[in-house]
């Protein structure tokens, strides 16, 4: 069986329904379809679940929440009227959402149950409209289908035993159709996974019925090489190892959730990334091992921003037994993790994604406990890095490969401020400011890709 998964941007109105409607009936193996929220229906416009999380700012700053609530409501009205099924659910959205908004004291609770909304309301209405043409198809909460998940607001993380329950779901007569992005914790509150999280759902639900495929639908054919918006007709990935994918979706490629990755992995379930505007394209297959790992070194080039240095330079540092330990355990201590930790013999980098210092963490705290607690002879912090990472499962088996890429970021004028290759040796990366990033992925990507056709 497969199960699919259809996001924001195929379920963003009544005609890109419709088109998801006839994937699902094409096939009589995906008995399980995950749906995210109403996405973007054209550049300017706005997520359902950005439209949620603008009601939340309203409610807990004391503004009027109608307004907020109308502009939801006539985007599900919108769809709603364009596949022709029952008004009446309506309603009971409207009721939904005032209901959270009267109940739920606690802020975060607040608003990963109004986040929650924006899956759940498409859910129930794409199960309407494909039990009116014809399919035997059944609404399930994440609750119902066993998706039980810790509790961290915003930031759900499945508990192991979920996988038991959900395996009875193969048994279903009917199409079932699972809101992504949330589950329910043992207190029965509604959790959300971070942002983009619907894949993450599909990817459990895959593993938990042992499916065949996990189909992942979107608004590209491929994974590209680089980024379609900063590359002009990038390459298109065929096949991906689940290894090359993990790095290159948690360093910038956004087509597919990083975390995703992890529940399908393990029993090695074959993802495939396909496009529903295009559904006879077969799409990238994402696997355990490649078929054959081509001539070419590199698979694909991310690039992502936001990020922080803190360098300490100590004279012997390489002779102080615990420092790398008393460090780790300062960033602990702050609730900080980190991303990666470039050293020489006396001095050590960390880099770590710089909105971790927007909450409680602060900056100048932890230089003052790296100050107190390590002694360094200097401490000094960057900031606005980009990171620009390459990635390939057959860079360990070619010579070179550091010096091709230094060569292109100086030719093109890129200050490389720090430099980290992966244990795995299947990824380099590469610290450089912000304002270079883009230039900088330009740069390498044509050096490894210019000849190199669709
Ligand atoms: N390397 C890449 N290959 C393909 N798409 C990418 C890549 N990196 C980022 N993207 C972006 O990912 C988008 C699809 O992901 P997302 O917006 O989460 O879609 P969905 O609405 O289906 O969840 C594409 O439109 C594309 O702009
Ligand atoms: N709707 C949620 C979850 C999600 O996965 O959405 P999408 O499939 O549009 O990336 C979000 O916007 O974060």
């Amino acid at each position: 069986m497969k199960v699919v998964k259809f996001g924001g941007s195929s379920l963003c109105s009544a005609e890109q329904i419709k088109k998801v409607a006839d994937i699902i009936k094409s096939d009589a193996e995906r008995r399980i379809a995950v749906v995210s929220a109403p996405g973007k229906r054209s550049a300017n416009d706005t997520k359902v679940t950005d439209m949620l999380i603008a009601l939340h700012v309203n409610h807990t700053t004391g503004l009027d929440t109608k307004d907020a609530i109308s502009r939801i409501i006539d985007r599900y009205q919108s769809i709603i009227n364009g596949l022709e099924i029952d008004a009446g659910l309506l309603d009971q959205f409207e009721q939904t959402l005032i209901h959270h908004l009267d109940t739920i004291k606690s802020r975060d609770r607040l608003l990963d149950a109004l986040k929650s909304c924006g899956e759940d309301f498409n859910a129930q209405l794409i199960s309407a409209y494909l039990n009116q043409i014809g399919v035997r198809a059944a609404y399930m909460s994440p609750k119902e289908a066993g998706i039980l998940v810790t509790d961290e607001p915003s930031n759900a993380q499945l508990i192991e035993s979920s996988y038991d329950k959900l395996n009875h779901l193969k048994e279903s007569e009917h199409v079932l159709i699972i809101p992504g992005f949330y589950g329910a914790s043992e207190n029965d509150d509604i959790v959300t996974f971070p942002r983009g999280g619907s894949d993450i759902t599909g990817a459990i639900v895959a593993r938990g019925v042992e499916a065949d495929l996990y189909e992942n639908f979107t608004d590209v054919s491929f994974i590209y090489s680089a980024h379609p918006g900063l590359i002009e007709e990038p390459h298109a990935i065929r096949e991906i190892t689940y290894r090359e994918m993990r790095e290159l979706s948690y360093a910038g490629f956004g087509v597919f959730h990083d975390e995703a990755l992890a529940p399908v992995f393990k029993k090695e379930i074959p993802v495939m990334i396909r496009n529903t505007n295009d559904p006879g394209i077969e799409g990238t297959k994402i696997v355990a091992e490649r078929e054959f790992i081509p001539e070419m070194p590199v698979i694909g080039i991310s690039c992502d921003e936001g990020f922080t240095s803190i360098t300490m330079n100590k004279y012997l540092m390489n002779r102080e037994i615990g420092f790398t330990r008393r460090l780790l355990q300062i960033l602990e201590d702050h609730r900080l993790s980190y991303e990666h930790v470039p050293s020489g013999i006396d001095n050590l980098s960390v880099i770590l994604r710089t909105r971790q210092f927007d909450g409680n963490s602060k900056l100048e705290d932890v230089i003052a406990d790296i100050n107190d607690k390590l002694e360094p002879d200097a401490v000094y912090v960057e900031d606005d890095l980009a990171l620009v990472v390459i990635v390939g499962e057959g860079m360990k088996e070619h010579v070179g490969i550091a010096t091709k890429t230094t060569t292109a970021l100086s030719e093109n004028d890129v200050n490389i401020r720090m430099i980290n290759q992966g244990a795995s040796e299947i990824s380099m990366m590469f610290a450089v400011d912000i304002k270079d990033a883009h230039k900088a992925l330009r740069a390498i990507y044509s050096n490894y890709f210019s000849e190199i056709k669709g």
